[in-house]
């Protein structure tokens, strides 16, 4: 017999790694367990978000590696709380996006959840991106719904900044509105760059980025992406940022640590530019996602901010890297209860809708 706990497992396009957390009913967190992905599984699925031979197969095989290691996640999550997976009503699971292509009708995330339902024994709600597609959205960002949730303040205006490997924002507005859309690259380019000349799996607190310099030039020419002038519905992935997008913006000369710099105030110019154009009035930024604990991005988006109060999440009684998996079990929660997990407004679907697809445990 259930009493309406609810998990959350994410793996993010950073691709560092599992954030499970198990949650109650009133959206209070009462474990959460972070994980690397196992290195063989990390390297495949970032191969797979490009093509390359025999994919069917290898897509099959790392859903599963990706279903074992969920489920070991889960089960840590379970313990850590001393709950038994017979008290989880549900668990939303993300899986791995290695193709985002909404424009082509398809989002596609990684997870065998036939596999997790057998190894946990618990309800598996995943695949919570494709019917928003089906109706027309962008099938992201879903989160902004959770924020409103969770961090929205009557009469305020309100901003929730989500820095993983890609930038999201969620305007909650103080008439009641919900607005949100991708702001493009946060981490994943500074990752990807960082481990090509330094090796590592990112650049602790911004530290080699604060080092260089800004290439004006450089700059510019990276701002000059189409992306970032699109209206909002708009998301992105690294279907469009990878290094290979970044090579083709002229490199040639620029010393490399200059190239670092210049990718974190991207990322920052690319959230400002955002918060202007769509939400001129707000003062207030609730950062979560790993690039919280960036102190050389969070110093480069107050320098273009500084009207605005910047806090972590955690402030707001939710700490940075538990917030996106806590938003997949509440929308667990929405699934079992069949209310909708997408904000049309978001999205651009033609209405709203249930997301998720059920493996009964
Ligand atoms: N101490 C730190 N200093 C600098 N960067 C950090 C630190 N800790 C985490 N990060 C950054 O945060 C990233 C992970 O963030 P997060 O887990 O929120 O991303 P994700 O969930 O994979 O991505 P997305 O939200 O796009 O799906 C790391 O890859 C790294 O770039
Ligand atoms: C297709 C996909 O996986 N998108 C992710 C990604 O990571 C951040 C940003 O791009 C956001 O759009 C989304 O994740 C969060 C959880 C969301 O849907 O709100």
């Amino acid at each position: 017999m259930s009493d309406r706990l609810y998990a959350g497992l994410m793996s993010g396009t950073s691709l560092d790694g599992i954030d499970a957390v198990l949650m109650d009913a009133e959206l209070r967190v009462l474990a959460h367990s972070f994980g690397p992905l196992p290195s063989a599984l990390r390297a495949e699925l970032l191969a797979l978000n490009q093509p390359g031979d025999n994919e069917l197969e290898r897509a099959a095989l790392a859903a599963n590696a990706l279903a074992d290691a969920y489920a070991e996640r889960l089960a840590e999550a379970l313990a850590l709380a001393q709950v038994p997976a017979g008290r989880v009503r549900a668990v939303g699971a993300h899986g791995q996006t290695v193709r985002h292509r909404p424009e082509r009708g398809y989002t596609l995330q990684l997870l065998n959840g036939a596999r997790l339902a057998e190894r946990s024994g618990i309800d598996v709600v995943c695949d919570l991106r494709s019917r928003d597609v089906a109706a027309g959205g962008q099938g992201a960002p879903l989160v902004p719904a959770f924020h409103r949730e969770v961090f929205s303040r009557p009469g305020v205006d309100v901003a929730v900044l989500n820095l993983g490997g890609m930038g999201n924002l969620s305007l909650l507005g103080a008439d009641g509105q919900t607005r949100g859309f991708d702001t493009g690259p946060a981490n994943v380019l500074l990752d990807a760059w960082h481990h090509r000349h330094r090796g590592g799996a990112y650049d602790a607190d911004g530290a080699w980025a604060a080092s260089g310099q800004v290439h004006a030039e450089l700059l510019a020419r990276l701002c000059a992406e189409p992306y970032f002038a699109l209206p909002p519905p708009r998301s992105t992935g690294r279907d469009l940022f990878d290094l290979d997008w970044l090579e083709r913006q002229g490199l040639q000369g620029i010393a490399p640590v200059d190239v670092q710099a210049s990718l974190a105030e991207l990322t920052a110019w690319s959230v400002a530019e955002a918060l202007q154009q769509q939400a001129p009035q707000t003062q207030e930024l609730i950062v979560c996602g790993g690039g919280a604990f960036n102190s050389d991005l969070l110093r480069r988006l107050q320098a273009r901010l500084p009207a605005f109060q910047i806090i972590s999440s955690a402030t707001r009684g939710l700490p940075p890297m538990q917030v996106e998996a806590a938003a997949f079990a509440w929308l667990a929660k929405a699934f079992v209860e069949r209310q909708p997990g997408n904000l049309p407004a978001v999205t651009g679907a033609t209405g709203s809708r249930v997301l998720g697809a059920l493996y009964p445990a």
